[in-house]
């Protein structure tokens, strides 16, 4: 293997092979310098852009809004004509709601009823709430004193004229679509889509629905990463299951290495006799960075390059290639898509009961909430020490707590990170 010798941290336990792990933070610096963002970009309408990575800074051409405008129905007044301490009272002139123009400059001691979201003509100054107002005819009287500005959302008063709304590869969510469409963005520049070709490799796989053999079981981490790439931004090339035959295999890496940006792969990555992977991509010409990642559960996940292609190579039981895609692979994909750098949306918890470990590998282990609405921390418990095979229990899961690597075991009452699923 060519992956870089240092640094690493001392393996324990169950990896007392000699073998060296690359650190967590380790891992995943040398997994994103590998991706560069894709460069194509498309011209799009707003509408499909929704969901895409932005490939340019969206600055807005008018100030935000446009023009001044009420914040409140009621009625507009001048405060210079409000002389001593009330109550007032002025005459009604006309009116004005959302949609209509301008109006000339006010005569003294005129209102105006005006209505949220219209503009507010030259020379008022401040809305009085038409609760606080008593009406009669065509006077209103109100007895509190508005302010300059009261009710009144000022002309660029969310964004200036030329300020950036939406930063370049920011993912077109609800908000920053909404953003566009404030500043008449009619079509927009995305990023075009990363082209993902995902394979499992196993001769014991089955897909769900054909009835199974002796020895086989059904396909999960198909599913699992089919979901867990199930975004507007990603074009999957499902390559369905492989089984362990070093050619099929090869030809399956190869090919999609040389057509896709980034080439994930379950299983085989360890070191039995069907687990093929790292030598077949090193011999197909892939230059490995990472081989053995001080994690728990998926010490062995394999990244590289090969072609135009980042390589994942995800351990084959389920529960590590699932954390193994949330911790590091999907950072590195969302780098290959010009997605800007988000810290995952962790939470603390509190440990509702014990669980011995060995220090070692940071440790990602299922956890869900303990029903205790008396803590001001949610407690969760954490499941079994053996899970990176249990499908079914990390369906059950909340959530990932985060036990740090150097722990020695976990205390009930401890603060943990927590990750929610
Ligand atoms: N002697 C050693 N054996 C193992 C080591 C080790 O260091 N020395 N590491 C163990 C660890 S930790 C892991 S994780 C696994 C990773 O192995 P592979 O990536 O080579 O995965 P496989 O052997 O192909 O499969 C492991 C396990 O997962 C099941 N599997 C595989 N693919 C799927 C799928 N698509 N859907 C559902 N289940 C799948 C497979 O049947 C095996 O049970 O290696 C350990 N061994
Ligand atoms: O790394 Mo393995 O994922 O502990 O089962």
């Amino acid at each position: 293997m060519n992956a870089p010798a240092e640094p690493t941290v001392a393996a324990c336990g169950c990896d007392n092979h000699a073998h060296k792990l690359t650190p967590l933070d380790v891992a995943i610096e040398r997994g994103l310098a590998l991706a560069t963002a894709v460069k194509d970009v498309e011209d799009v309408a707003l509408t499909d852009a929704i969901g895409r990575v932005l490939a340019f800074d969206a600055t807005s051409p008018i100030p935000l809004p446009p023009f001044d405008n009420s914040a409140m129905d009621g009625y507009l007044v001048q405060t210079a004509d409000l002389a001593g301490d009330g109550p007032w009272t002025l005459r009604v002139i006309g009116r004005i709601a959302a949609g209509d123009a301008g109006r000339d400059k006010p005569q003294s001691g005129t209102a105006l009823r005006i209505l949220t979201g219209a503009p507010v003509p030259v020379g008022f100054d401040a809305v009085v709430m038409q609760e606080d107002c008593e009406v009669s005819g065509d006077t209103i009287t109100f007895s509190r004193k508005p302010f300059v500005g009261q009710h009144i959302r000022p002309s660029g008063g969310d964004a200036a004229k030329g300020q950036v709304v939406v930063p370049v590869g920011a993912q077109i969510g609800a908000r920053q679509t909404g953003a566009l469409a404030a500043i008449g963005a009619g079509t927009v520049k995305v990023r075009r889509k990363v082209r993902v070709a995902i394979f499992s490799t196993g001769s014991e796989l089955m897909q769900p629905g054909e009835p199974l053999g002796a020895g086989q079981i059904w396909n999960s981490n198909r599913y699992t990463l089919l979901s867990l790439l199930k975004k507007d931004w990603i074009e999957v090339v499902d390559l369905g299951a492989i089984p362990d035959k070093p050619d099929l295999l090869k030809a399956a890496l190869v090919n999609a290495c040389a057509s896709c940006d980034m080439v994930i792969t379950t299983g085989g990555v360890s070191v039995g006799d069907e687990d093929h992977m790292p030598r077949l991509f090193e011999e197909a010409g892939g230059k490995m960075q990472v081989m053995k990642v001080a994690i728990k559960p998926g010490k062995p996940i394999a990244f590289g390059t090969l072609d135009r292609a980042i390589f994942v190579g995800l351990p084959g039981n389920p529960v590590s290639a699932f954390v193994t895609w949330m911790v590091i692979g999907a950072l590195v994909l969302e780098k290959r898509a010009g997605l800007t750098a988000r810290r995952a949306g962790r939470m603390l918890v509190r440990a509702a009961n014990d669980a011995k470990r060995r220090p070692g590998r940071i440790e990602f282990r299922p956890a869900r909430y303990v029903d205790n609405p008396l803590t001001e921390t949610s407690e969760v418990e954490l499941m079994s020490p053996e899970f990176s095979g249990r499908v079914a229990l990390l369906s059950l899961a909340d959530g990932l707590a985060v036990i740090p690597a150097e722990s020695k075991g976990v205390s009930k009452g401890d603060v943990l990170e927590f990750i929610p699923l």
